[in-house]
Parts: structure tokens; sequence; C-alpha cells
């Protein structure tokens, strides 16, 4: 009736005004869809997102290359500070007993949406690297006393229980420990590092105590199923550069040093680091409400902007004046996966020759004597096997970050001298980008000596297409905290490539003067790798 009262151009204007509307829900239709599936594909590649296998790495390039992404261009990067204050959000009203384990989820789906973007761009240099011959070299054969544990476990207390394949009885820590063998700490292309990483960065906070030893605060960890984890927490924005009048033995730690260094020992194809990885916490709900220690949970306090912080009890910078503060509750943290028990897996702590005087006004003898390293090569252990060029390969490590810390470096009793050597502690590395320190490299400088396979790794990283910047870009994203700030700015990430080109000339100048600078260990590889340039 209403309709018969209209007049035809009205008539006309009403069914026009219906189709756009018909035309517009359709589009929002359309919308709602495109981000309902990019939401549904993120948590699958978050699952198995921090570092995975080769293959999965693969499966994961091929599913996101289908994927639009121009609409999750906009999801993963957001302000930090945005998505601290919505975990945080999250974090305080929830009234689930694990209030974090949701916030941790999401955080995982940003991840994900950052390793999809960066996959679609470019092809992957990970990959390419990783399936490269000299990441592939033939293991040695391993024997029974090869192994940190196995052989040990008929007698010792990792045998009482009757082990199985099932996570219960072999959760992925304990995994991790039977895979140390004496010439790496862990199978790069083993799928159960993966699983590793992903129960450090998931499993539930049981207990957080005070870690004793050493300078700064740390604290320890424990997961359900017994798991342990080193943290290190974030103590100054990620982008701070060390203060220039700090000596390097004043220098803060940093929680995404830690990470960045187990990427770059895997990526040199060393394999010295205990996994790291980064995961968000809830200060109150996974560290003050927990903690039996007491000597922890006296310092912590509530900041004058309602922030909640700590200090706890240690030599360097625990005051309220340097306190580690959430957001409100919201901490960035490192957490390094465990080495067996000393009990267990006794190691042994080494002097470095080429420590640091950690002194203000002294030099060391390596820094007065340019001979210095004709000593050492016939000093014992120096002397004989891997040892020398194991610690120069840690020197080009410690380089190429900027770690002027490495006073000691451990490694496994059992193993006696013929073994690698365990690169712990890397909190003081990537303090600085705007300068190099040419002096860390002085045993390689001073003994004019390198494993032949580091060099080889060493040239590769630096040709198009295998660019260790590259690689450590695309490495670091797979770490939970890259969905907040990429783990390492740009400046950083450039100066590995500057740093590795000064590493190059070092060896050049050395090989003009010298006949015998590679050191050749039975590796199984090509000659054909030799030929490549520089
Ligand atoms: N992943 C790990 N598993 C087991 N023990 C570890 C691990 N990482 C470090 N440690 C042990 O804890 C000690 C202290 O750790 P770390 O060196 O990182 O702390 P720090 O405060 O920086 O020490 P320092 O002040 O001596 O440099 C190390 O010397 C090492 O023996
Ligand atoms: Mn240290």
């Amino acid at each position: 009736m209403v309709r018969q009262k209209l007049g035809r151009p009205t008539g006309s204007i009403y069914l026009a005004l219906a189709c756009l509307s018909l035309t517009i829900h359709l589009l929002l239709a359309c919308f709602c869809l495109a981000v309902l599936q990019t939401v549904y594909v993120l948590p699958n590649s978050s699952s198995t997102s921090i570092p995975r296998t080769d293959t999965e790495h693969r499966q994961s390039v091929s599913r996101s290359s289908s994927s639009d992404d121009s609409s999750s261009h906009k999801l993963p990067t957001g302000p930090q500070n945005d998505v601290l204050h919505k975990l945080n959000a999250d974090t305080t009203h929830s009234k689930g007993k694990y209030p974090f384990d949701g916030a941790t989820e999401r955080e995982g789906k940003l991840i994900g949406a950052g390793e999809v973007i960066a996959k679609a761009k470019r092809p992957s240099t990970l990959g390419a690297l990783f399936n490269h011959p000299l990441y592939n070299l033939p293991r040695p054969e391993l024997h029974g006393d090869d192994w940190l544990l196995r052989s040990a476990s008929q007698e010792e207390g990792y045998d009482r229980v009757a082990w199985t394949s099932d996570a219960g009885t072999h959760p992925p820590w304990l995994r991790f420990h039977l895979g140390i063998s004496r010439w790496e700490l862990y199978d790069r292309k083993d799928p159960d590092l993966a699983q590793l990483t992903h129960y450090l960065a998931t499993q539930r906070v049981l207990g957080a105590v005070q870690k004793t030893g050493g300078t700064q605060l740390k604290l320890l960890i424990s997961f359900p199923n017994h798991g342990q984890a080193l943290l290190k927490p974030m103590k100054q924005s990620r982008d701070a550069e060390t203060d220039v009048n700090l000596f390097y033995f004043s220098d803060f730690e940093r929680h995404n040093a830690e990470i960045a260094a187990f990427h770059l020992d895997r990526l040199l194809g060393f394999n010295r680091i205990p996994p790291v990885v980064g995961r968000l916490i809830n200060v109150t709900a996974e560290i003050r409400e927990i903690t039996t220690d007491r000597r922890l949970s006296r310092t912590f306090f509530t900041s004058p902007v309602g922030n909640v912080c700590f200090y706890g009890q240690c030599e360097y910078y625990c005051s309220s004046e340097h306190p580690v503060c959430g957001r409100p509750h919201a901490l960035e943290v490192s957490l390094a996966a465990m080495l067996p028990d000393l009990t267990l897996a006794p190691r042994r702590s080494w002097r470095s020759p080429w420590r640091r005087s950690y002194s203000r006004t002294k030099l060391a003898q390596w820094q007065k004597d340019p001979s210095y390293c004709d000593t050492v090569k016939q000093t014992p252990p120096y002397n004989h096997g891997t040892r020398l060029v194991d610690l120069i390969d840690m020197a080009v490590l410690d380089f190429l970050m900027g770690n002027m810390d490495r006073h000691h470096y451990e490694t496994f009793e059992k193993f006696g001298n013929d073994t690698f050597l365990l690169h712990l502690d890397n909190g003081r590395g990537f303090g600085r980008h705007s300068r190099d320190e040419p002096t860390i490299l002085a045993p390689l400088q001073q003994c004019c000596r390198i494993r032949r396979s580091t060099l080889l790794r060493l040239r590769l990283l630096s040709r198009p297409g295998f660019r260790l910047s590259d690689a450590m870009r695309e490495s670091l994203a797979q770490d939970p905290l890259a969905g907040v700030a990429p783990l390492l700015s740009e400046p950083h990430l450039s100066a590995l490539d500057r740093r590795l080109a000064a590493v190059l000339r070092v060896v050049r100048t050395c090989q003009d003067q010298h006949s015998d600078v590679t050191y050749n260990v039975l590796e199984g590889y090509n000659e054909e790798y030799d030929q490549q340039p520089d």
C-alpha cells in the first residue's frame, strides 16, 4: 500500500539504495572472510615457528605464499607499547589459573604473521643456507662415549625410569640433553630442537628463583616435567646503544643478545650455544606470586607509573636504581635451555688466554705482546687437536656480535680436551652497532689460523643469496618476541655484514703472509668450495 502511493522515480531510488546496500554487505562479508582466513592460518605457523626443521620451513613458505599478503601487512608490528598494553589488559583481567597463556597464544599469531610476510616477499636465505652442502657435512661417526649422557645413563639417574618415546617420560629438555655429543650441543636438523624451543616459549612457569653464580641478575625457571631455563630479563630498550664511557665489564646484559647469539652461532654452523628463546612473561603471576625465593620477592615494588618492578640480589645492578620492570606486568625475557645438571655432566671452566684485564688501567699480556700466540700454540691444550681453532671460532662469533666479555669458556669434563667449547653467557653482545672492536679478533689476527669449514661458511655468508644479515633477520623472525619488535635492529644486522667482511680481510692478510692458515679437520667436503671467491 505504501508502495502504491510512491511515484515511479522514488521507487527507482529505493531500488538503487537496496542494490547499493546489498553490494556493501557483500563486500563486507568478503573482507571478513579474508581476515578470518589470515587469522586461522597463523596459529599453525606459529606453533612450529621457533626454530623449525627445514622441511617444515619449506612447507610454511608454500602455505604462506598463496595467501594474499596485502591485508596481513598491517598485522604484525604495531608499536611495542600497544601490544604490551593489550597483553597486560588481558592478563590483569583474566580470572584463569594461568592468565598469561592466552596472551602468549595471541602473541604467537603475531609472530606467525611476521614470518608469512617475510617469506612471501623474498626467497628464503635461511633455507638456501641450511640446504647448502657446507651445512650438511657428514657428521663424524659417534660411539658410546661420544654422547654426553647415553652411556652414562646406564648406571646413572637418567636411566631410572624406563624410557619410551612418549613425551611424558621423554620431555623435550631431556631429549636435548640426550642429544649432546662430543662435537656439538645439538643437531640443527633434529626436530626435537623445535619442540624444545616451543616448550620453553609456552610451558607454564612453575617456579622462579634467583640463580647464583655470575654477577648480574638472572633467574632459574622451572617447568612441568622438570624442565628448567635460565632467564635474563630485558633491562633497557632494545635499541639502546651501550654508553661509550662504560667499560665492557660495566655493560648491562641484554636479553635479546642471548637470543640473537643463539641464532648467530647456529647460522655459523657451530651449534655450541644452548637453545634460547624469547618470551613475554607476567612478572606478577609468573615470578612474584610463585617464587619461593625470599631474597627475590623482597625486592618487588610498584613504580610511580604503576609498573611492577623488582631488582633481586646480585653483585651488579641489583638495586632500586636499576629495576627490571613490567609494563605494567608484561616483561620481555630470554629463556635458555639449561644444560644437564653438574652432578650428571660436570663441566670444566677454562680461562681464555685472550681474557681482558677487567681493570680500567691494566692491559693484558696479549695486548702487549704481538707474538703472544706463539706461546699459546705451545701450551696445552692449545698445542693439540682443535682447541686453538675452536677458540678462534669463538673469537669470530664474539667479534661479529661485539662481545668483549668472554673471560672464560666451558667444556664437558667427560670429553677431555677433544671436544667443542660451550659458548655460554652472551648477554653482552650486540651492545653497539656503530663501532667494531678489532681487539676481539686478536686470536685470529695473532695466530693466523682458522678452521677451514668455518672460513668456507663465512665466505658463503658474505655472498648474495646467503647474506648473514638476511639469514639472521629471517632466523630471528622465528622467535616469539619478533612479534613485539625485531630482535635486532637493522643497524645491528648491517653491522654483522660489515664485521664479516672485516674477518675475511684479516684472513686474507694472514694468507698473504703464511701458508698454513686454514686448519683442515677431515670434515668431508669437496675441494670445489675452496674456489669460492672471498
Ligand atoms: N644454559 C645454561 N645451562 C646451565 N648453566 C648455565 C647456562 N648458561 C650459563 N650457565 C652457568 O651459569 C653461570 C652464570 O651465567 P652467565 O655467565 O650467563 O651469568 P653472568 O652473570 O653473565 O656471569 P658473569 O658475570 O660471570 O659473566 C655460567 O658461568 C654457567 O656456568
Ligand atoms: Mn656475563
